[in-house]
């Protein structure tokens, strides 16, 4: 037995310390840090963070394996402080261990919300929105004022959000005196920060930082605010009305017809957690195609006269004209390839021990797949660092999952489930802008001056707000 142990190759990794491990490797920007490790130690790397085994995933092939072939291995999830405390003990879908739960949950969300027929059911409220949006827009464009496209952005897809997921949307007056947004934000700047107990599991008890304490008073403001969602939609039950999601979940929780434990604290997980995945992942990734488009003037342009070609200068973009924007879907798969706004995916966890490429990955290892540095590979891309929509043409690479080079949705039974959703509102967003106005930057700024700095969290997004200023294109009947 100790023959066969002391024979079993764990992959190659630097040398750590005693107690933290390689934690002090990990700086502002842990895919960073990591993309430059990997390229010293191989695309299959080995890490300890404190008492917790990692393993680091950073080549198309390295990902194949874990993602693909050894794909039901990897479906766990590590069970994290934050995940327990603001998702009802990890009932939700993104962090729920795998099992017939996580199944049944992902099946029942794909069906009632992120299928094409739901999707395609929520068009009309996105126009709405968005058509709000581009209103606010043309008011500056008069004023000839910048606007802060991140803060717009943001606050539309969280309403889209709100709509889908809670039915209806909410005003800041109606939550707490931080606001809605304020409120989640704080919650999910709780959920990224260091937590002692994720590397330290005994220490999690001690909550030597006080993070816990903190995150269980957010969750039980959160957890009043979906009471209430939950009691309206009891209460509201005109016959003929048509069911939205929380009626939907609130059903098959009351008819008990379910085949797995489902009560409140289970409908409320999985609403918060659809909320959460939803409004940012786009908005953030908005936010950096914009961003590269200002920064490469010759693409807008192209976008622009693609956009004339097949819209006309008659009306605005319809949902119906997205497919046949070859162009704009170019531009969105290079800035996912630049600007994977989950650059490490979310954590998978081995649930048992497996060899991959040789090497022995034992149970219980958080898998940690770095697409960021797969996305800026120079062995995968040529001009890696370059921002070249061009060279998709011809191309039959694609971001849904199935090309390994290019993961910003994940793969596999992991990978995102509302992917088709995302790509929907930020094609269509992206579009809308650009069609409706031109946009320069603020102050006589040169498109090359544009501060393109990450700020990682959650999602890794802007470290600064995205300003710009508007003028009309358009002619708005
Ligand atoms: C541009 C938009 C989006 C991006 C880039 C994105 C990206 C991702 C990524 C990278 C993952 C992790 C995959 C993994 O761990 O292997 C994920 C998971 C997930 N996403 Fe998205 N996402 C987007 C939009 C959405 C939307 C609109 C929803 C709808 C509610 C959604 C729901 C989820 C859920 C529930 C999971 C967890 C799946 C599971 O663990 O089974 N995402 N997404």
């Amino acid at each position: 037995w100790l023959k066969k142990k002391t024979q079993r190759k764990l992959p190659p990794g630097p040398k750590g310390l005693p107690i933290i491990g390689h934690l002090h490797m990990l700086g502002k920007n842990p895919h960073q840090d990591l993309q430059k490790l990997a390229e010293k130690h191989g695309p299959i790397m080995s890490m300890r963070f404190g008492f917790v085994p990692n393993i680091i995933v950073s080549s198309p092939e390295a990902a194949k394996q874990f993602l693909k072939t050894h794909d039901l291995n990897f479906a766990g999830r590590p069970s994290l402080e934050a995940a327990k405390y603001i998702s009802y003990e990890q009932r939700n879908l993104s962090f729920s261990t795998y099992g017939p739960y996580w199944r049944n949950m992902r099946k029942l969300c794909t069906l009632e919300l992120l299928s094409n027929l739901k999707i395609n059911s929520f068009q009309a409220m996105r126009k709405k929105e968005i058509a709000n949006v581009v209103d606010i827009i043309e008011q500056a464009a008069q004023e000839r004022v910048a606007v802060d496209i991140s803060q717009r952005i943001s606050s539309m897809n969280s309403d889209i959000s709100c709509q889908m997921v809670f039915g209806k949307k909410f005003e800041d007056k109606e939550f707490d005196e931080r606001g809605f947004k304020g409120v989640i934000q704080v919650g999910m700047q709780m959920a990224v920060a260091f937590n002692l107990g994720d590397y330290f599991p005994y220490l999690g008890a001690l909550d030597l930082q006080g993070l816990n304490k903190r995150m269980k008073a957010i969750a039980k403001v959160w957890d009043q605010f979906l009471e209430k969602i939950l009691d309206d939609h009891d209460q509201s039950k005109e016959p003929g009305q048509t069911k939205d999601f929380v009626d939907t979940m609130l059903d098959i929780m009351k008819s008990g017809e379910s085949e797995f434990e489902f009560d409140r604290s289970h409908v409320k997980a999985t609403l918060m957690d659809m909320f959460a995945a939803s409004a940012d992942t786009s908005s953030t990734t908005i936010e950096w195609t914009l961003s590269e488009l200002l920064r490469h003037p010759r693409v807008m342009n192209k976008v622009q006269k693609e956009l004339e070609q097949v819209v006309g200068m008659n009306r605005m973009v319809e949902e119906s004209d997205l497919e046949s924007l070859e162009y704009l879907g170019m531009v969105i798969k290079e800035t996912m390839r630049l600007h994977p706004v989950a650059p490490l995916l979310l954590p998978h966890l081995a649930i048992e021990d497996c060899t991959v490429d040789g090497f022995f990955i034992p149970k219980n290892s958080r898998v940690v797949v770095n697409v960021w540095a797969i996305g800026r590979d120079s062995n995968v891309w040529s001009d890696a660092e370059k921002f070249l929509p061009e060279r998709f043409i011809g191309s039959n690479i694609d971001l849904r999952g199935r090309d390994f080079e290019l993961l910003p949705f994940g793969s596999g039974r992991r990978g995102c489930p509302g992917m088709q959703l995302g790509l929907t509102v930020v094609r269509l967003v992206v579009a809308q802008l650009l069609h409706c106005f031109d946009w320069d930057l603020p102050n006589g700024m040169q498109p090359s001056e544009l501060d393109m700095t990450e700020e990682f969290g959650l999602l890794v997004g802007r470290a600064k707000h995205l300003m710009a200023i508007p003028t009309c294109r358009l002619q708005r009947k």
